[in-house]
Formats: C-alpha cells, structure tokens, sequence
C-alpha cells in the first residue's frame, strides 16, 4: 500500500522567478525508508514541506498538482491533522525545542490533541525511552548534547503517533557521536517500528546500507530514482549531479575502469578479495 502519493507536483516560491519543484510524480509504500541526495538548491527541504501540508498552507506560492497522505489530500486538511499522519524534523533542533523540560517539550506536543491523561501518560514514556531520553526527562533541553536535542526533536514528532516521519538533514549540525545516536534512532524506527522514512541527508554511506529505495533531486525534478545499489553504480551521474558517493564505492569505480571488477558497488570483502588477486598476479 503506498502511504504517500505525489502527482505532478510544481511549487515556486512568491516572488521567485522559478519553480523550486518541477512535476514530481512519485510514490512512497507503507514502511519503506527512502533516501534524499542531491545538491545544495534542488529542491530537497521544499519537497519535505510539502508533505506535511506546510506547502501549500503555510509558505505562499503556486502550488500545482496533488500530495495524498495516507488517503487524505494535504490541499484539503490543515497542516495539525496532517501533523498526526507525518512528523517532519528539520536540521536544526533549536529551532524545534521550546519548553523547560524534556518531559515538557514532549507532553507539549500532545496539548491540543484532545488524548486523555493515561494514554498521553503511556506515549511521553513510550517515546522517551524509544529515544533514549527516559533518564534525561527532568533535563532543560539546552543543556542537553546536540545528539540529544536532535532526539527530542523527534521525540516531540514521534509522540503524536505519525506513520511518516520526514527528516530533513537531521545530522548535518551534529558532531559524529551525534550523527551516529540520531541514525541508528532513524534505522531502529525504520526496522523495529515499520515507520516509513523519508530521510534527507549527505552520509551517502548510510544511505547505501540502510535506505530501500533512493530519489536524486537536481533542479527542482526526480532525476534518479531506485535502489540504494542501483543509484550509486552510476558514479559519473552522480558526480555531474554534485552528490558525494560512498567511499567504496569510489574505490569500486576505480576497479571498474581497470576492468578488475564489473560494477562499482562492491562489498569490502569484495575489494579486498579484487585488491588481492590483482597484487597476485602482479607478483607472479
Ligand atoms: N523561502 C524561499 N523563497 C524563495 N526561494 C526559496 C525559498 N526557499 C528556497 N528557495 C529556493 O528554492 C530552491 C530549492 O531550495 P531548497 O532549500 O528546497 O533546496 P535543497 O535541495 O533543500 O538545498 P540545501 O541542500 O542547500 O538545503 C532554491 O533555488 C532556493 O533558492
């Protein structure tokens, strides 16, 4: 079952001489994790904002086409509704944390939900422990590491139960600690939960052992689109495109050209068995 639905969507900004978002017809199935590269300006964070409905409510502009989520129209519900069906967090986790405590940030969310004590009780501890902050609650959020606020962030997008979550670039702000607390928290909600993921980031390397299915974005338009293996085998694309490719596959490419292996994306294992064979038969 596809969850989100994107036809021939266009979007240019009030003001802007051109279009951020050019006819993007795709589809995202129920539980899948998706990928986002592409290069700085195509387009990535604008598409982010169309699926919670922050496009076209929010940001004015011309707005073509049609975003379904999980059956509802985002033209035709208010960016709160859509909030319980997908959960966006962008890279900056100040910028997302208002509240004294964690435990507050958390139950803020919630406030206008209408849910009763017991159950709001139940996701707040759900949702602390699920990312790891349980024993952090009575913290005041900045005071905790970059890792940690970037958890809260999603911690306050995951309490409201979306089936989508929609990260755009969390890492990028994060130390490597952070970067890694924060990707495997992503991958746990992908595989353990079966939340779908739409994942924005520039650590091609995890896109490649942990996405289903990748989009490359250039000009506003879906250039690329499929499996992480399938996407990065096509290194000199990628490169004109001005996405970084994963750092094996590099040395995959390399091999390729010297006509020691048939495709670029290659397992360690694998180059090391290639390296190895070469250097024998150098020596013999
Ligand atoms: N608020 C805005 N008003 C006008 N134009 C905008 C606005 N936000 C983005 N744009 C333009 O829309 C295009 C797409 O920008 P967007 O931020 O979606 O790209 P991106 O791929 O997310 O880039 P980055 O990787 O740098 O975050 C760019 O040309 C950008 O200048």
């Amino acid at each position: 079952m596809n969850i989100i639905e994107v036809e021939n969507v266009s979007f240019r900004y009030r003001g802007s001489p051109k279009y951020s978002l050019r006819d993007i017809t795709l589809s995202i199935k129920d539980g899948e994790f998706i990928g986002i590269i592409g290069s700085s300006g195509s387009g990535k964070s604008t598409f982010c904002l169309t699926l919670n409905g922050i496009i076209p409510h929010s940001i004015q502009g011309e707005f073509e086409g049609n975003v379904i989520v999980d059956g509802m129209n985002t033209r035709e519900h208010s960016v709160a509704e859509l909030s319980t069906k997908v959960g966006l967090v962008f890279q900056n986790p100040d910028s997302q944390i208002f509240n004294m405590t964690v435990l507050e940030e958390v139950a803020f969310a919630l406030e206008n939900l209408g849910i009763e004590r017991e159950e709001m009780w139940r996701r707040i501890r759900w949702t602390l422990k699920l990312v790891g902050l349980w024993n952090k609650r009575e913290e005041f959020p900045p005071n905790l590491s970059g890792g940690e606020k970037q958890r809260l962030a999603i911690a306050s997008v995951l309490v409201m139960k979306p089936k989508v979550l929609v990260l755009d670039e969390p890492t990028s702000q994060l130390d490597p600690g952070g970067k890694r607390s924060v990707l495997s928290l992503v991958n746990l909600l992908n595989k353990e939960e079966k939340m779908t993921i739409v994942l924005v980031e520039h650590n091609p390397e995890f896109l490649l052992e942990n996405a289903d299915r990748i989009f490359v974005f250039e000009k506003g338009m879906v250039v690329m689109e499929g499996k992480p293996e399938e996407i990065f085998e096509d290194v000199e694309a990628l490169e004109r495109i001005g996405v970084r490719v994963p750092s094996r596959v590099k040395i995959g490419y390399e091999l390729k050209k010297r006509g020691l292996s048939d495709k670029a994306v290659l397992k360690i294992n694998e180059i090391r068995r290639i390296l190895y064979e070469s250097s024998l038969e150098r020596t013999e």
